[in-house]
C-alpha cells in the first residue's frame, strides 16, 4: 500500500462544486455547492443524504467520471487534477450497477482489471483477492452463473486489484436481503481492520450506524453534518415511549409538552418528547390524566433516522 503522510487524510475536499449545465434534455443543476470535508485515514465513513442530494456526483468526481466546476479534491495525499495517476492508483470504486461480460469468470474479471490498471503478473493477487470475498470456489465459474451477493462482492474484489488504501462503495447493499447485507457488512470490516479507508453511500440508516465511525450528511449539495456516528446520534432530542392502552384510542392523547403522539395500533400509540422538556413519568401522568389507564410501556431512544428527518428535513 503506498504511504502518504501520517497526518494527511485519506481524502481531502474542499470547496467543491459542481454545476451540470443545462442540455437539450435536462436542465441545469447546481448538485454541490461549496463542500469541504477530510475522511480521516483508517475510518469506515458514511455519506448520507436525501435522493438527489448530491452523493452520486460526489463518488464520481472522486472517480474521475464528473468534472467538477471549481474546488480541490485530494485522494491520499494527490491532487485529482494535478496527480491523476497516483490519484486514481489510490483508490477503488464499486459502482451500484452490476455489470460484468457474463462469460468471464471471476478469477478473469480480475485479471483482466489488473491489466487495465497495469499491474504486473508477479504482483497480482486474484486467488488472495477471491478468498477475501469468499468466492475462491468460483474462480473458474462463468460470473453468470454467480448469485446476486457473489457479483457484488466480485465488485469490491474488482475495486481492489490494485490494492488502494481507499475504498469507495456506492449503495453496497440497495435491494439486497438482510442476509446478504450482513455478509458485505462483515467484508467492509474486515477489510477495514486489514487498513483500507472504507467511504460508503447508504439509503440505509440503520447501516450506517452500525457500521461507520463517522458520518457526513449532504442536503441539496451542502455539507450539512460531519461528525462521529456517536456524537450525530446524540444529537437527537427527541425520546419515545410507546404505550399500551386499556381501550382502542381514537384520536391519540396530545399535550403541549409532546413533539408528537400518533396511535400505531388499536391500543397502542407512540409518543415522542423533547427529553430537555419532560419526562417520561410526566408523559404518563399526561396520558392517564386524560382518561386511560396503562397497560404496558416501553421507550425507544431516537436513532440515527430521527436525526437524519431532522437535519433534512429544511427545504432547499
Ligand atoms: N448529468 C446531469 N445533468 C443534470 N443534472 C444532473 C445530472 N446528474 C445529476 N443531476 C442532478 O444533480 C442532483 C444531484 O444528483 P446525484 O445523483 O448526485 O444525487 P444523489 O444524492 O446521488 O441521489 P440518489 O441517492 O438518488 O442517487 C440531482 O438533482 C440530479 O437530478
Amino acid at each position: 500500500m503506498e504511504q502518504t503522510p501520517a497526518t494527511a487524510p485519506a481524502i481531502r475536499i474542499r470547496d467543491l462544486v459542481k454545476r451540470y449545465t443545462a442540455t437539450g434534455k435536462s436542465a441545469g443543476k447546481l448538485a454541490l455547492d461549496g463542500v469541504s470535508f477530510d475522511v480521516p485515514q483508517g475510518q469506515i465513513f458514511g455519506l448520507l443524504g436525501p435522493n438527489g442530494a448530491g452523493k452520486s456526483t460526489l463518488i464520481n468526481t472522486l472517480a474521475g467520471l464528473v468534472t467538477k466546476t471549481s474546488g480541490q479534491v485530494e485522494i491520499w495525499g494527490h491532487d485529482i487534477d494535478h496527480d491523476v495517476r497516483n490519484a486514481k492508483a489510490s483508490i477503488g470504486i464499486v459502482p451500484q450497477e452490476i455489470v460484468f461480460d457474463p462469460f468471464f469468470t471471476p478469477a478473469e474479471v480480475l485479471n483482466n482489471q489488473a491489466g487495465l490498471y497495469g499491474v504486473p503478473k508477479s504482483m497480482r493477487r486474484t486467488m488472495e483477492l477471491l478468498r477475501a470475498v469468499h468466492l475462491a470456489d468460483k474462480a473458474n465459474a462463468y460470473a453468470r452463473s454467480l448469485s446476486g451477493g457473489m457479483k457484488r462482492r466480485l465488485l469490491i474484489a474488482k475495486a481492489m486489484v490494485h490494492s488502494p488504501p481507499v475504498l469507495v462503495l456506492d449503495e453496497p447493499t440497495a435491494g439486497v436481503d438482510v442476509e446478504l447485507r450482513r455478509q458485505l457488512w462483515e467484508l467492509v470490516s474486515e477489510m477495514n481492520h486489514d487498513g483500507v479507508t472504507v467511504v460508503l453511500t447508504t439509503h440505509y440508516l440503520e447501516e450506517a450506524e452500525q457500521l461507520c465511525d463517522r458520518i457526513a450528511i449532504i442536503n441539496h449539495g451542502k455539507l450539512i453534518a460531519n461528525k462521529p456516528t456517536r456524537e450525530l446520534v446524540d444529537m437527537a432530542r427527541e425520546k419515545i415511549v410507546v404505550l399500551t392502552l386499556d381501550r382502542d384510542v381514537g384520536v391519540a392523547p396530545q399535550h403541549e409538552t409532546f413533539a408528537r403522539s400518533v396511535a400505531s395500533g388499536e391500543r397502542q400509540i407512540e409518543i415522542a418528547y423533547d427529553k430537555d422538556r419532560t419526562n417520561a413519568g410526566e408523559v404518563l401522568l399526561q396520558v392517564q390524566g386524560q382518561g386511560y389507564a396503562i397497560v404496558d410501556v416501553s421507550t425507544r431512544e431516537a436513532d440515527l433516522e430521527d436525526v437524519f428527518v431532522t437535519l433534512t428535513s429544511v427545504p432547499a
